[in-house]
């Protein structure tokens, strides 16, 4: 969950939690015989979308290890030479016309795969979705170069995930953000580390906070289904900065202080009803200002906007999230509100084909699971 996105890109603080809601990435290694390793394959098994791409090893070297190798222990930037390889061996896939969005997750993934593992490996060996895809893709790779470790420390649930150290998150996250650079192209980094620390963070320019977050908030999340791409929706809001400056600085600067404000009222303790549904107004007061701030600058959608007015008809307040233009639109559900009421808000905005989940803010960052060499991370939305 973010709340005050865009103005984030622009130095304003802004508010972000991980959800309950991850991208699971499985890494195999396979060892071979000595003289199999010219044969060796790369291979990319995306489920979700049903699509498989292979590199074969010795392609992927010839075209991209042939940079001095740096190693690992720090993140560096996909280089635009590097860059230039990456498209051209992705040109080589036919990506189906309906899925061409996915070549920026391919491109990081690449980039990251070839930044991290390729060079030490012998030749055998993308809701803030684009972040959790390079949190999931960095932290199994970085685990099995050796460079980041599980510390014990089973996480609340499920069986086998481990804890990772505050400095290999730290280098988990810098290698995530350099691969959403190649998604987004000007990212703040709010996804990214929300991604991989979890919980919720106030983020401004690129230092981040810990907030604690003294009761439940919970959500409802409707994924409109209309496309959109974050990459142009920044430079969309770019553009709008350079044509009226004045004008959108003090926009910046109402979202900055409304999230300085939804940070503290997050961190003060309601221990009663009546103090619990104050709390409730107010950062549902501040969510519909901060709605009002991202229509100015010009990224909601008419898909958004029938979800906003039909949770208000159940008075209920909502606002996009992530970078608009589509996506998902989230909705602060009040802690005295009925299931019967809730029920009847999500039927409503089913029929008119949109999908709901429900979630409820402070997931997991990065964690590792050993059996499986696989790692997953929180979500952002
Ligand atoms: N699980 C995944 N597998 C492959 N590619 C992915 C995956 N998740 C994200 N991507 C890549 O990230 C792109 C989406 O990134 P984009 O930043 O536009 O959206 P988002 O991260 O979901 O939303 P936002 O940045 O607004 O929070 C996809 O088109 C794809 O290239
Ligand atoms: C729109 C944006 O603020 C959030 C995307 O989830 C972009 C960014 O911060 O990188
Ligand atoms: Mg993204």
């Amino acid at each position: 969950m973010e709340v005050c996105e865009h103005a984030v890109v622009h130095g304003s603080a802004a508010v972000a939690a991980a959800i309950d809601l991850y991208t699971r990435c499985s890494l195999r290694l396979l060892p071979l015989a000595d003289d199999e390793a010219g044969a060796a394959v790369l291979e990319l098994d995306l489920r979700d979308h049903g699509l498989t791409f292979s590199w074969p090893c010795a392609r992927l070297h010839e075209a991209l290890l042939t940079e001095e190798v740096a190693g690992a222990q720090e993140a560096r930037p996909c280089s635009p030479d590097r860059m230039a390889s990456i498209a051209r061996l992705l040109e080589e896939h036919e990506i189906p016309e309906a899925k061409v969005w996915l070549s920026a997750g391919l491109s990081a993934f690449l980039f990251l795969y070839t930044s991290i593992l390729g060079s030490d490996l012998p030749m055998g060996s993308g809701l803030g979705s684009s972040a959790a895809f390079c949190v999931s893709m960095s932290g199994a790779l970085l685990t099995a170069a050796g460079m980041v470790a599980a510390v014990g420390g089973i996480s609340s649930k499920g069986t086998g995930w481990e804890l990772v150290g505050k400095d290999d998150l730290e280098l988990v996250n810098q290698w995530a953000f350099q691969g959403e650079k190649i998604i987004h192209g000007k990212p703040s980094g709010i996804d990214n580390t929300v991604s991989t620390f979890g919980s919720m963070i106030k983020f401004k320019k690129g230092e981040l906070t810990n907030l604690k977050s003294r009761n439940p908030i919970k959500m409802l999340i409707t994924d409109t289904r209309v496309g959109r791409n974050t990459k142009a929706l920044v430079a969309g809001v770019f553009e709008r900065a350079s044509r009226h400056s004045d004008a959108m600085a003090s926009v910046f600067h109402a979202v900055n202080s409304i999230s300085e404000e939804v940070s503290s009222l997050v961190e003060l303790a309601a221990n009663d009803e009546i103090a619990i549904t104050s709390k409730e107004e107010k950062l549902a007061e501040l969510m519909e200002m901060n709605q009002g701030l991202l229509q100015c600058m010009g990224v909601s959608h008419s898909s958004i906007e029938t979800v906003l007015r039909t949770t208000l008809k159940f008075n209920l307040v909502s606002k996009l999230t992530g970078a608009g233009g589509g996506g998902c639109v989230l909705t602060l559900i009040p802690t005295l509100l009925s299931n019967l009421v809730l029920e009847k808000v999500i039927a409503e905005l089913e029929s008119q084909s949109f999908r709901c989940f429900i979630v409820e803010v402070g997931g997991q960052g990065f964690q590792v699971c050993q059996g499986g060499c696989s790692c997953f991370n929180g979500d952002v939305v």
